[in-house]
């Protein structure tokens, strides 16, 4: 499904190469956690498929399904079905949660051709989905991440993608600031979402996340590139040795 190729990547302003090639393929109904050191570029990784400005790509390739993914605007990705919960979710003072929602999940109905979701349809999709995420009403009405604390934006996050119900879930360290009950929901959250024809990428710091949500494969990134790639023993030997004991057996 996600095809990425030999890619290279440097920050347009400073010419620093961040991401030294990277090959990685998620199938459809597969999930894969990516894991690493800090500053490695796993969230570079992350913005360069969501279509982040600021980055240039000097080789390789990235697909979905066959489409060249590198050619298309931002919002082109997220009507192809790409989806990127943010390690830093933004805050969109004055845009109202549910507004958001229904606005996203309509433009990329139309983008796809098919008519945008009724009223009510809408207002019973996302009072189930929010109360699984433990959601209030009055947390749906208010603007968009505005006041949410580090683990109420993080379950918006999982929020706006059970709405929009993509093809490839892109996760940055949605575990990070989060207590164990609101990590079991987002993990719950994304288990629901688990789809022969649905992928994902999680990035992560940390085991217990992947307690939760049972990676399908497990990869290590250091320096820009995938040095290891396993099964979920992987990231509980990286519980056990850290990335340094890691790099060396690969070294
Ligand atoms: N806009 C930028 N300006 C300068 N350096 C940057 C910029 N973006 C990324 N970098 C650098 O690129 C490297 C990779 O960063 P990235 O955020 O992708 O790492 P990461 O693996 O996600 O790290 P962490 O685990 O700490 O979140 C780091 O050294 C970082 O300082």
């Amino acid at each position: 499904m996600l095809e990425i190729k030999g890619l290279r990547v440097t920050l347009e302003e400073e010419g620093k190469e961040i991401l030294k090639g990277v090959d990685l393929t998620v199938e459809a109904g597969k999930v894969h956690a990516i894991m690493g050191p800090n500053g490695s570029g796993k969230s570079t990784l992350s913005y360069v498929l969501a279509g982040r400005d600021g980055y240039e790509v000097t080789a390789g390739s990235v697909t979905l399904d066959g489409e060249d993914v590198l050619e298309l605007e931002a919002e082109e990705r997220a009507a192809a079905g790409m989806f990127l919960a943010f390690q830093y979710p933004v805050e969109l003072p004055g845009v109202g949660n549910m507004t958001f929602l229904r606005t996203a999940m309509n433009a990329q109905r139309k983008a796809r051709g098919e008519d945008e979701i009724s009223a009510p349809e809408f207002l019973k999709m996302v009072r189930e989905k929010a109360k699984a995420l433990n959601i209030d009403n009055e947390m749906l009405k208010r603007s968009v991440n505005v006041g949410f604390s580090g683990g109420e934006k993080k379950r918006n996050e999982i929020l706006q993608m059970a709405m929009l119900e993509p093809r490839l879930c892109i996760l940055d360290e949605t575990d990070s600031g989060l207590d164990v009950d609101a990590m079991r929901l987002v993990a719950d959250g994304v288990n629901a979402l688990r789809s022969p024809d649905r992928g994902f990428l999680v990035i992560t710091h940390y085991q217990r996340l992947l307690d939760h949500i049972r990676p399908d494969v497990v990869h290590i990134m250091a320096d820009g590139r995938i040095v290891e790639t396993g099964g979920p023993e992987l990231a509980l030997r990286v519980e056990t040795e850290g990335y340094a004991d890691i790099a060396k057996s690969v070294a």
